[in-house]
């Protein structure tokens, strides 16, 4: 079966010659929550505009649920919702009109029981009849989001969805999201927080200057990449490392303290208990030991850092 959302090489150049996009290729599967990381610039709005038909692709195709975005537009733009980087509400109109009206803008018939649905899915059934003025800037994201599900999307796009707002909220969108996913909607979002992917998604792409570096199941990508550091906390601080222990890749703290030793999960060896044993040869003894996990985030800037060499 295809996949739901089908990009083939995407190319974005705006007036005045400014390449956002330099060829995004990407199939997103149904029911799948796709994470979009990348610096600011990186092309994340562009990309969705493209998809949503409110940017035009200079070349390239892209298809959601088999209907081409520019040829089938209607088809297309009534699988897909979408909740924008900016609060762009109506103040003194209701909430509940508001969703209602959203979803009249899909030519799909009033459904006031799918609409609470809606709303008290978001916690908003108690604001139903407030006027949107009167909420709190969290209350607002959640009316962009029931505006966006209105008409029963397929696939969701969430630019930013938690961008300046505080943790307990980002939790709830969070949930949100998860239960969306539950009923077969796709779910392809943008953010700044590495956290929010490594929460949710389970693919992430990281796109830097309109090129999409990589794309992966988040679990392969932190297995992949995945090197662990050893701390290992000296009973005396040294000043150098002795040069016994120097085919090893080891960083002194700054205080002398500790000993860190990066080392990869995958490798045959780890090279630990030979470490340990010259440790103890260069006469050191160790205090205390713990070892950390890099994180998508370690990763992420990795990715970019060497995208950037490489240009
Ligand atoms: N209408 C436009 N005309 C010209 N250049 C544009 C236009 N819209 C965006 N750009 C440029 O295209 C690049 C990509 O912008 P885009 O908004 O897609 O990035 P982004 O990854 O979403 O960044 P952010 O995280 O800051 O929202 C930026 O350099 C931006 O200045």
């Amino acid at each position: 079966m295809a996949a739901m959302v089908e990009i083939e090489d995407i190319r974005k150049v705006y007036d005045g010659g400014f390449e956002a996009l330099s060829g995004v290729t990407l199939d997103i599967e149904e029911g799948e929550i796709l994470a979009l990381l990348g610096p600011n610039g990186a092309g994340k709005t562009t990309l969705i505009s493209t998809i949503c038909g409110i940017t035009l692709a200079s070349s390239g195709a892209i298809r959601v649920g088999g209907h081409d975005v520019v040829t089938d537009y209607r088809a297309a733009r009534g699988l897909i919702g979408l909740v924008p980087q900016e609060v762009n509400l109506e103040p003194f109109e209701k909430v509940r009109n508001t969703v209602k009206f959203s979803r009249g803008l899909f030519g799909k018939p009033a459904d006031d029981a799918y609409i609470e649905q809606i709303l008290r899915r978001l916690s908003l059934w108690d604001k139903r009849d407030a006027a949107i003025r009167e909420l709190s800037g969290g209350m607002k994201r959640r009316v962009l989001i029931a505006k966006a599900l209105s008409h029963a999307p397929r696939v969701l796009f969430l630019d930013e969805p938690t961008a300046g707002v505080d943790v307990e909220l980002r939790r709830d969108m969070w949930e949100i999201v998860a239960g969306l996913k539950e009923d077969g909607v796709t779910i392809i979002l943008t953010t700044h927080y590495i956290e929010e992917a490594e929460a949710i998604a389970d693919r992430v792409g990281v796109i830097n200057k309109g090129r999409l570096l990589l794309v992966e199941r988040k679990d392969a990508l932190m297995a992949r990449m995945g090197q662990k550091r050893l701390r290992i906390d000296l009973q005396e601080p040294i000043s150098e490392i002795p040069a016994a222990l120097s085919d090893y890749d080891l960083t002194l703290t700054e205080d002398g303290g500790a000993l860190v030793y990066a080392y990869d999960t995958n490798a045959e060896r780890t090279g630990i208990a030979t470490l340990m044993t010259e440790m103890s040869r260069a006469g050191l003894v160790l205090r205390d030991i713990q070892t950390s996990q890099n994180s998508l985030e370690d990763i992420f800037v990795g990715l970019v850092h060497t995208g950037e060499d490489a240009a």
